[in-house]
């Protein structure tokens, strides 16, 4: 197993390819195609990141680091402690969660490690067992975990990611499972960017005010307790942190040292890297991020890191759902640049802004009973932002709970005004007609993919909101 040292000592600089010589050909180019917006930012990295002066489509993995809080104990998730064993189980067994919809949307092969779930789980079939312990300690009393537990969580971390690059691996997207662990990443965040517990903590699974009133406090006294030192990410690990998110800290050092590209998701993996961030600065210049999570600390994480938000899907979680989506846009990149080196790349008029928009007939009793399908998928409830806008408005229009891509293609030149509307979510916005149908329906495959891929609940056998608007509304017979 390599040590955090040796591996820091193996991160490169990355320069922005487009002013070497060898990516001069390449932004000449990518130059011939007009409107392709924020594809060309997420080409760019992507190239530069991986060094490659023949871009290849990307060949990925997604890590999901599972891991338990003891500050669990002071009633700061919407959820049972249970509900990690239950989620972890899900990834492996139903296979229903929305890292498994995503990673099927985005053909990436998917890793689930056990670093601390607090149950023995070696029976189950698939995990990859590096458990530190049966949980943290509980942080508002001291540190969470030892020094040396903490530097074994980050090698265990590259450890993984060394072995997936020598197998042809370009790509990491990170993923993690710990309920109460949005606690330790808004203690994480407060300590490294500098905000206050109110600024830094957010409602996680969706609690409630009650329950934020508490986790605000919670994480005033972890902070007050422990006095994490903010220029060791040692120590701000063992301090207030988790063992999953040592473990994904790790694989974004030991992808970094490897030249491969880490494509952060929501809060949870900003936390992680800003914990690498700290022991190694270069090793967020491999980091592409996704999209901008609901948690507040979020904004402030990304810019700490030197990285602003391609997209704004309002997603609330770290389950790959944002990052598939970036993965997928690379994916598009290269065929986009590949047409335009070999001059194929179709004429397309450039859109208005805003594109057109049409009025639909949509069927609300329809849409009422996918949005209740939709807050039954084992996901904290309302977590998948615009996707769940997505599916429910095309069970609307196309009179169907379920639609699949075959319903949408079938109607494609009803839907083309909100498919070209809907590529929209890019930040800077892709105005070429073609790459932004393409962006489109990227988007609602993926939407598509939450709906027919995830399971109910009561079909995963996961538990459901004790706390906040979940509660109630998530049943575990539906
Ligand atoms: O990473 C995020 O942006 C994020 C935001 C909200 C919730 N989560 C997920 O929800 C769980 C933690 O939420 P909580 O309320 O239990 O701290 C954990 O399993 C995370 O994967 C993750
Ligand atoms: C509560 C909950 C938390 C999660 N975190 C990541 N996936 C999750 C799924 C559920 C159901």
């Amino acid at each position: 197993m390599k040590s955090i040292e040796t591996t820091i000592n193996n991160i490169k600089q990355v320069t922005d390819i487009r002013n070497t010589s060898t990516g001069k050909p390449l932004a000449a180019n990518w130059c011939k195609g007009t409107g392709l917006g924020g594809l060309t930012d997420i080409f760019f990295n992507y190239v530069s990141i991986t060094g490659q002066s023949k871009p290849l489509p990307l060949k990925k993995a997604a890590i999901i680091a599972c891991g338990d809080h003891g500050v669990c104990a002071m009633n700061v998730s919407a959820y049972p402690q249970k509900t990690t064993i239950d989620m972890t189980r899900n990834y492996l067994v139903s296979k229903g969660a929305v890292a498994n919809a995503m990673t099927n949307f985005s053909a990436t092969d998917m890793l689930v490690v056990d670093m601390g779930i607090a149950a023995d789980m070696s029976s189950l079939p698939g995990l990859i067992n590096k458990k530190i312990a049966f949980g943290t300690e509980n942080f508002v009393y001291g540190p969470a975990m030892t020094r040396d537990a903490a530097v074994k969580a980050i090698e265990t971390g590259i450890d993984l990611a060394d072995k997936l690059a020598a197998k042809g691996y370009n790509c990491f997207l990170l993923g993690e499972m710990g309920i109460a662990n949005t606690t330790s990443s808004a203690a994480i965040a407060a300590a490294i960017c500098g905000l206050t517990a109110e600024q830094a903590t957010g409602r996680g699974t969706n609690i409630s005010d009650s329950r934020l009133k508490i986790k605000i406090d919670v994480v005033k006294k972890a902070l007050a307790v422990n006095k994490p030192n903010p220029a060791d990410g040692i120590d701000v690990l063992s301090k207030i942190g988790g063992f999953e998110f040592g473990c994904l800290a790790g694989v974004i050092l030991g992808a970094a040292a490897h030249d491969c590209l880490i494509i952060l998701d929501g809060f949870n993996t900003s936390a992680a890297a800003l914990i690498a961030q700290a022991l190694c600065p270069l090793s967020a210049k491999h980091m592409m991020p996704s999209h901008l999570a609901g948690e507040p600390a979020h904004q402030a994480a990304l810019q700490k890191l030197g990285l602003s938000p391609y997209i704004d899907l309002r997603l609330q979680l770290s389950e790959t759902a944002g990052s598939s989506v970036i993965a997928r846009f690379i994916d598009l990149a290269v065929q986009i640049y590949d047409m335009l080196r070999t001059d194929t790349f179709p004429d397309a008029d450039i859109l208005p802004d805003p594109p057109a928009t049409t009025q639909y007939s949509l069927d609300k009793d329809i849409m009422s009973t996918c949005q209740e399908r939709i807050d039954n998928l084992t996901k904290p409830i309302k977590c998948l932002g615009k996707f769940e806008d997505i599916a429910i408005f095309l069970a609307g229009v196309l009179k169907k709970v379920q639609p699949v891509m075959d319903d949408v293609t079938a109607n494609k030149a009803l839907l083309l005004p909100y498919i070209l509307a809907t590529s929209r979510c890019l930040k800077i916005p892709v105005t070429n007609a073609y790459a932004a149908e393409k962006v489109g329906l990227i988007l609602i495959d993926g939407a598509l993919h939450m709906l027919n891929d995830m399971k109910t609940f009561a079909e995963a056998a996961v538990s459901v909101a004790n706390d906040g608007p979940g509660a109630g509304r998530q049943k575990s017979t539906y």
